[in-house]
């Protein structure tokens, strides 16, 4: 089938080729003209016989929202706009309603696999009809790791990032365990090797995992991580999931605390435990650090 892919960076990039070796015709999009094929949306569309598939993988937020409005203009009824980005679940109803007014079908997509993606595949979680599921699911099979998992059709509009945002939260707090036991092990004198215990654990055991995986390359390119900074950013998922849990009720502490943990690598010192500190000091007359 031919598919129009707009966003070739990092995920979009690796995706094309991806699609193309399963013998698909990708034209693909995208604000840098060095990656492109076409050189706007309106070409792109023009390329693309009817019924058009369009797929969106720039960030989430505004590139995603001003694509989907022109894209709203380009196509025609009948055709589907997938975004594949990690939008916010709660945008996709919005999109869904804005494309249905002109005919146009709109599935949601959350996908994962990162840029190890092109040789593994990427893992699919997809919510939408099933006539517009069914005009893309070549492309889905394209993308799928092989083997009989890593791909659903989650639910209705939406159900495919709300998936993906809850396997988001759950990378979150998987990394943060990691990471608190790696400290651990780190500090006490007594174990010698850390990096060899982590990459033991790689076979057998019960934490055995990619991450885990990833944690040994991390080490094997700086044992002790020295060249990096305790820095973490975030791009939306850890803080949806929580607003989520929130909204109904569901006690989520792990991952609460690993998206807290990254907002504490970002502060240079603790307001909060200057707080601490001085409480501490006026109620027992602790000794506090002084700048
Ligand atoms: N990197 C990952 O591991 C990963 C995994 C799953 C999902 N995602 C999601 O996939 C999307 C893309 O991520 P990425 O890592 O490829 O980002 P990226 O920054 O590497 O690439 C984004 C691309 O989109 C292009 N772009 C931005 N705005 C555009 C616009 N309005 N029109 C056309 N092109 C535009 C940029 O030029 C860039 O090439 C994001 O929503 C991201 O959250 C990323
Ligand atoms: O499943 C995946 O492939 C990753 O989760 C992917 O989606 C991406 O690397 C995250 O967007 C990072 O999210 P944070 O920036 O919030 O850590």
């Amino acid at each position: 089938m031919e598919l129009g892919l707009v966003g070739l960076g990092k995920m979009g990039g690796n995706m094309r080729e991806r699609i193309r070796r399963a013998g698909h015709t990708v034209i693909g999009y995208d604000r840098n003209a060095d990656v492109a094929d076409v050189h706007s949306l309106e070409e792109l569309v023009g390329k693309l016989e009817g019924p058009r598939v369009v797929w969106v993988m720039v960030p989430a937020g505004e590139p995603t929202q001003s694509t989907i409005d022109q894209l709203a203009e380009l196509l025609a009824p009948g055709d589907v706009v997938v975004d594949g980005g990690n939008s916010r679940w709660t945008d996709d109803e919005r999109h869904a309603e804005e494309l249905a007014a002109k005919g146009i079908g709109f599935v949601d997509c959350g996908v994962s696999g990162g840029v190890w993606g092109l040789e593994n595949g990427y893992a699919l979680m997809y919510g939408g009809d099933a006539e517009h599921v069914a005009k893309v699911q070549p492309v889905f099979d394209a993308l799928k790791p092989e083997g009989d998992f890593g791909s659903v059709h989650a639910g209705k509009v939406g159900a495919g990032h709300f998936a993906k945002m809850v396997h988001n939260g759950i990378e979150y707090a998987m990394m943060q365990a990691y990471a608190e036991g790696w400290e651990l092990l780190e500090k006490v004198d007594s174990v010698t090797d850390v990096r060899e215990v982590f990459r033991s654990w790689q076979e057998g055991t019960v934490i055995r995992s990619w991450l885990l995986d990833l944690a040994v390359n991390a080490l094997d390119e700086d044992e002790h991580l020295e060249g990096l900074r305790g820095y973490a950013q975030d791009s939306g998922e850890g803080r949806w999931t929580v607003e989520a849990a929130i909204d109904n009720a569901v006690p989520l502490p792990a991952i609460t605390a690993s998206l807290f943990a990254r907002f504490a690598s970002r502060q240079e010192d603790s307001p909060q435990m200057k707080m601490i500190a001085a409480l501490r000091n006026q109620f027992g007359g602790h000794a506090v650090e002084k700048k």
